[in-house]
């Protein structure tokens, strides 16, 4: 008897950079995916050499293999939603542009990687003007820290009031269905509170504030869990509150793993339900088997 069961299964394409530490870009993006019973698809832009302390080297792919990456998911697999993280240079991003109007890509999601946590701008001025005009335009949604909003919207931000004025002033200027001012950045309770405006409604996205150190990755694993909740067809108001409600829960289940920050926990449930100990799974497998 055939006993294989046939699944269909929402997919979801991420077009973002390697973290060798696991914690961010696309390793965070595919356990996020997996977390929402998503399967996982990838296209690589660059190669860092990161651990919890930071990023040593970044080696660029070759444009035309993100390229072929991409149409290799899209023509054959097909994909309900994407994200995009670190792309790195000018001619990725319009390389990326261009594939997602050529194989018409929807439910875009893009996370502007430009300016690390701490300030320091990660890709050049041209290739921020590139992703601006060409790629922007095509997301339904974008989410910018705190630095990237700054830069998007020509405004400091230091407080609230001014995370709402950078969000209305990206959507007026970007042509984006919506934005979410994120503020990991901030300072204080701050931290654990986002904007939301899609030209109609501007919203307080508030939860509580994680008291951790072990951050790494929470933009990148926010933007593919909105991906990921678009993929399952959410609306997008309702994917984005849950991939927030996501993150949170994740925060405060974060890792603590080497001497900076460490990622945040993405399989929390395992733990939560003291299934860290993975031989316990294997006893309780064994006891039905014993049973039957
Ligand atoms: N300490 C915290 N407590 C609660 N929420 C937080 C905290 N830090 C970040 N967040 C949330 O995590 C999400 C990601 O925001 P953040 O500003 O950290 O993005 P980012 O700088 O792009 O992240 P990274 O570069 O580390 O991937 C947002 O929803 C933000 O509110
Ligand atoms: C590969 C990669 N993408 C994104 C970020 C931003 O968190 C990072 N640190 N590394």
């Amino acid at each position: 008897m055939n006993t294989a069961i046939n699944s269909r299964i929402p997919v979801a394409l991420t077009i973002a950079g390697s973290d060798s530490g696991g914690g961010a870009g696309i390793q965070a993006d595919l356990r996020t995916f997996a977390f929402h019973c998503v399967h996982g698809t990838s296209a690589i832009t660059c190669v860092t050499a990161q651990n919890t302390l930071g990023v040593r080297r970044v080696d660029a792919m070759p444009m035309e293999a993100v390229v072929a990456q991409i149409q290799a998911v899209v023509e054959d697999i097909g994909v309900q939603a994407a994200k995009t993280g670190m792309l790195l240079n000018q001619e990725i991003i319009f390389a990326v542009a261009q594939q997602v109007e050529a194989l018409q890509i929807n439910n875009l999601v893009v996370d502007p990687v430009m300016v690390s946590r701490t300030g320091a701008q990660l890709i050049d001025d041209d290739a921020v003007k590139t992703l601006c005009h060409t790629l922007i335009p095509k997301a339904v949604i974008i989410t910018p820290n705190r630095y990237e909003a700054q830069i998007l919207s020509g405004l400091q931000i230091n407080s609230l009031e001014d995370m709402q004025a950078a969000a209305e002033i990206i959507h007026k200027t970007l042509r984006t269905k919506a934005v979410l001012v994120k503020g990991g950045g901030m300072q204080g309770d701050l931290r654990g509170v986002d904007i939301w405006f899609d030209g109609d409604k501007l919203e307080v996205l508030t939860t509580k504030q994680v008291e951790t150190k072990n951050t790494h990755g929470t933009g990148c694993t926010l933007s593919a869990a909105i991906a990921a909740n678009l993929a399952k067809g959410k609306d997008l108001w309702q994917a984005v509150q849950q991939a927030k409600e996501y993150v949170t829960t994740a925060l405060t289940y974060a890792l603590d793993i080497g001497e900076g920050q460490g990622p945040v926990g993405h399989f929390f449930p395992l733990w939560g339900l003291g299934t860290g100990d993975w031989e316990l799974g294997k006893k309780q497998g064994s006891r039905e088997q014993g049973a039957g």
